[in-house]
Formats: C-alpha cells, sequence, structure tokens
C-alpha cells in the first residue's frame, strides 16, 4: 500500500480547505488505485477545518492533525489534546516538522513528549525528522536517526509500542521549486529503513518522503519509500490525481 499524504500547513482557509477536500474526495472515490487499496491517502488541515474535512473525507480519506499537545488534559491554554483529536475520529498526528523547531522552537524533548503523546492515544505520529544542510547521504541518515531515538525515547519508556510513520524531509528540500534528488532519497531511504525494521515494537513503520515532492517524484522514488507528503505541490488536487496514476503503474511493475 502506497500512502499519499497532504499537509495544508496554514495556506487555505476554511471555504477553500472544504472546496479542496471536496475535490480531493471525489478523485478518491473515482480512482481505482484508491479504490482497489494500492493506496491509502490523509489530509492534515489545521485544526479548525479538521471536523469539517472529517465530515467530507472519512472514512475514504484519512485526516489528521499538523500538530498535538504533550499532555491529554489540563490547564494548557491554546493547546489540542491527542485525546480529543481521537475522539473527533483523527488518525494521524503530525510531530516535530521542521516549520515547528525553527519557528516554535519545539526542542527534541518536545517531540519526543508529542510522539509518546499520540501514541498513548492511539494516533500514529507522523514523525518529521531531516538534516539541516545538504551533505552526503550516510550523514543524513546519521542525523535522521538521532532525531528519531529522541524522538521515540519517552514512548519507549513508557512502553507504548505501534507503528509510526516516518517522514523524511530534509530541510533544505522543503520550500523549494524541486525535491531532493531521487537518488540522494532513495540512499537515505534505505538506510532509515534498516533502522526502522530493528526497532522492536516498531513493525509496519512506514517511510515517505516530503520536500517539494510533486507529480512525477514517485516514479523516480519506486519502492525504496512507502509514499510520500506533500505540501504546495498538492494545492492543485488535480496533482493527487497523477500521483495516484504513478501508484498504479509502481504496483504494475
Ligand atoms: O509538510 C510538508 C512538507 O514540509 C513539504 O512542503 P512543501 O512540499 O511545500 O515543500
Amino acid at each position: 500500500m502506497t500512502v499519499v499524504g497532504v499537509s495544508l500547513k496554514m495556506y487555505f482557509g476554511h471555504a477553500r480547505t472544504t472546496a479542496w477536500c471536496r475535490a480531493v474526495r471525489r478523485i478518491a472515490d473515482e480512482h481505482e488505485a484508491v479504490t482497489d487499496g494500492r493506496a491509502s491517502l490523509f489530509v492534515l488541515p489545521t485544526f479548525v477545518s479538521i471536523p469539517a474535512a472529517l465530515e467530507i473525507l472519512s472514512p475514504v480519506v484519512a485526516v489528521g492533525a499538523q500538530d498535538l499537545a504533550t499532555r491529554d488534559s489540563g490547564a494548557y491554554t491554546g493547546e489540542v489534546s491527542g485525546a480529543e483529536l481521537a475522539e473527533l475520529g483523527c488518525t494521524l498526528a503530525e510531530v516535530g516538522h521542521a516549520e515547528r523547531k525553527r519557528l516554535q522552537g519545539e526542542t527534541p524533548e518536545t517531540v519526543g513528549a508529542k510522539t509518546a503523546a499520540a501514541l498513548r492515544n492511539g494516533l500514529t505520529p507522523l514523525l518529521c525528522v531531516g538534516e539541516p544542510e545538504q551533505g552526503s547521504p550516510d550523514a543524513a541518515v546519521r542525523a535522521c536517526v538521532d532525531q528519531l531515538e529522541a524522538a521515540l525515547r519517552p514512548a519507549d519508556e513508557a512502553g507504548l509500542g505501534g507503528a509510526v510513520t516516518l517522514a523524511y524531509e530534509p530541510e533544505w528540500a522543503i520550500g523549494r521549486r524541486e525535491p531532493a534528488p531521487p537518488s540522494f532519497v532513495r540512499d537515505v531511504a534505505r538506510g532509515l529503513r534498516e533502522h526502522l525494521d530493528s526497532l522492536p515494537g516498531r513493525a509496519g513503520s512506514r517511510i515517505v518522503y516530503g520536500g517539494s515532492a510533486g507529480p512525477g517524484l514517485l516514479t523516480e522514488l519506486g519502492s525504496a519509500v512507502d509514499g510520500l507528503f506533500l505540501g504546495r505541490f498538492a494545492h492543485d488536487p488535480t496533482a493527487l490525481r497523477s500521483i495516484l496514476d504513478e501508484v498504479n503503474k509502481l504496483w504494475r511493475t
């Protein structure tokens, strides 16, 4: 099963989000990559648009959050708990995105606490890792594995098992015109897969690539990744249709 996910970040208002979700739902309902079970789609709208997105997309397209609180309830003004997200019907929560580290000062400890909060509430963490600057694939794997281990430590210590979806997002490839070179991504994904597969209690974990991903990339990455995590290049919903076409071709080869 190939995963194709989109974060809407804070690009759209509510009306544009719901119109976009309706277009995505139509594509998902019609495309045989989805109806035949070769592709699964997820969407991460803003918190306030989650209920409407669930109404439109669920259960064909999974809906998740772009963030969650480290705690499950209490005096945490402005925060949204994993418990409430799960109650609404979300199935995943993004943690550790480069923009939250850069703009909100999220530390590895926060990312770890949020990863544990997601798992504690039955949400699959969409755990973002990525090296800040372009170097060798080996250096990228080392940096990402360090981030992954730090993120999983609190969950491991609390005995919280469960699969994660690892989003490999090299920071230097986010918000650009082009993604990281496919051969580079394939090399890093191979190293990450080896590590992920060796972790106890994380069976079923998957790796997706994000960072200026768009149509055409999946064909180049092939089975090196389990899918893509898109941002701007999914703002036109028809981009998802062409990526689903690529999924079909991949599964036929
Ligand atoms: O969350 C998604 C990634 O940060 C990628 O965003 P982008 O494709 O717009 O660079």
